[in-house]
């Protein structure tokens, strides 16, 4: 069974102030598997977004269906979406997100409050992971206190920390120098690699599309390969 199953999903918006129904995504179906690392790539505008929010239910499509670890996503209440988002999805944005008031550490088990039942050693993981990506002399900082690269490093930490099936990242590297863009992408890749989690990133950039295992490419909302 894949991790994702997506069947002929349709989007389209409003446009503000008038009557028009702009169509995003078309007739768009795909699965991906456990493990896998996938490139969404296409021109401004195109749906890649959009297609990333659906995968990670912040956004509902208009029509067909999303099968997320055999579980179909149409049929979940807005309470179980955040429970599914929570136990089996990570997320990463182009912004790090991180809460200013909190330190490194406390910004990476926030995720772990929306649990049920975290973890006994949730902090200890915490702790290993900041280790593992070479923050563990930070985990009593501030963001503010961070560099770019650094509070990336955070997210991603935080997006692992509930051991998500998924990753999904927006741009994760769009504020980042070229050399911070590249070491963020083979963390990214290794954590991949070890945890076995599915990673789904949205990119501009050809060369880190090319890094991952498949690339998907969008045109005018549809896939084109
Ligand atoms: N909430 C919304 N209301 C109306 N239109 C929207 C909304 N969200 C997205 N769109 C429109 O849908 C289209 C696709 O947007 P999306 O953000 O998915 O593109 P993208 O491929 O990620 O673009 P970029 O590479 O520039 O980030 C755009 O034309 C956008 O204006």
């Amino acid at each position: 069974m894949s991790l994702i199953t997506l069947s002929h999903i349709s989007k389209s918006y409003r446009e503000p102030g008038s009557d028009q129904v702009v169509p995003v995504l078309r007739d768009v179906s795909l699965s991906i598997e456990g493990g896998e690392s996938v490139a969404i790539v296409g021109p401004s505008g195109c749906g890649k977004s959009t297609l990333l929010n659906i995968l990670g239910t912040l956004d509902t499509p208009d029509s067909g269906s999303y099968a997320l670890d055999g579980a179909n996503m149409e049929k979940c209440t807005p309470q179980q979406l955040a429970a599914i988002r929570s136990e089996k999805i990570g997320f990463i944005f182009q912004l790090h997100h991180l809460m200013p008031q909190c330190t490194v550490l406390e910004n990476v088990l926030l995720p772990t409050l929306a649990l049920k039942a975290p973890a006994d050693d949730t902090r200890k993981r915490a702790e290993s992971l900041l280790a593992s990506v070479g923050l563990q002399d930070r985990l009593n900082w501030k963001p503010a206190q961070l560099s770019g690269g650094e509070r990336q490093r955070v997210a991603v930490v935080r997006a692992l920390i509930n051991q998500p099936k998924l990753i999904l990242a927006d741009e994760p590297t769009g504020a980042l120098d070229e050399k911070n863009a590249e070491a963020l992408t083979t963390l990214l890749l290794d954590l991949q690699k070890t945890t076995g989690v599915s990673l789904v990133l949205v990119t501009h950039h050809p060369a880190q599309a090319a890094r991952m295992s498949r690339v998907l490419k969008i045109h005018e909302g549809m896939l084109t390969n």
